[in-house]
């Protein structure tokens, strides 16, 4: 967001994130991401509101966040030398009544590598705060053997849904400060 120049204001929004657990990854991204926007849009109707979610799907698996290094470690040994998908659901909020939501899908193929290196790889930390227990912009690209998709998707906010989004609902992405 600091790329595309926009002020912005982040702010937590402070809602139960509990999903049906048979719910698809994808539907529960959205289900989340909407939760999200909407619970801070109540605290600022005349904002315009982004809120987003996501989640790894690989197999039947769903992953998100890893609460500590044992749980990082399985989520990678399920990771390394498979393909798995990175679900992200963005929902953009405004004056109006304006709703416009979308997921974005990126799929990752991990080499595998042997488990000195996978403890190696945790030392770093970077599965922390991370579903899927990986930062594909830090030293886990050097996990990374093929990637299908948007790239700034895996990190968090997938930028080119977030500007389609903000283009359709007519933000000028260029306006003089
Ligand atoms: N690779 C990478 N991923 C990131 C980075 N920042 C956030 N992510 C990923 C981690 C999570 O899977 C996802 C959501 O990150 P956050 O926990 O910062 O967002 P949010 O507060 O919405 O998470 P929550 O659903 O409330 O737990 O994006 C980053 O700098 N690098």
């Amino acid at each position: 967001m600091d790329g595309l120049g926009l002020p912005y204001r982040t702010e937590a929004p402070g809602v139960d994130e509990h999903v049906p657990a048979d719910l698809p990854a994808d539907e529960a991204v959205r289900m989340l991401a909407v939760r999200k926007a909407r619970a801070v849009q109540e605290r600022h109707p005349e904002a315009w509101v982004l809120g987003a979610d996501q989640l790894v799907e690989v197999g039947q698996d769903v992953l998100g966040k890893p609460r500590d290094r044992d749980a990082a470690r399985t989520q990678l040994q399920r990771l390394l030398g498979s393909t798995h998908v990175i679900h992200t659901a963005v929902c953009l909020l405004g004056p109006g009544g304006h709703h416009s939501e979308t997921v974005e899908d990126t799929r990752l193929t991990f080499f595998p590598v042997p488990p000195e290196e996978l403890e190696r790889y945790l030392d770093t930390g970077e599965w922390e705060g991370c579903a899927g227990s990986y930062r594909v912009e830090g030293r886990g690209q050097a996990l990374l053997q093929k990637l299908e998709g948007d790239r700034t998707n895996v990190q968090g906010l997938p930028m080119l849904s977030v500007v389609r989004l903000l283009r359709q609902a007519g933000f000028d992405l260029f306006a003089r400060p």
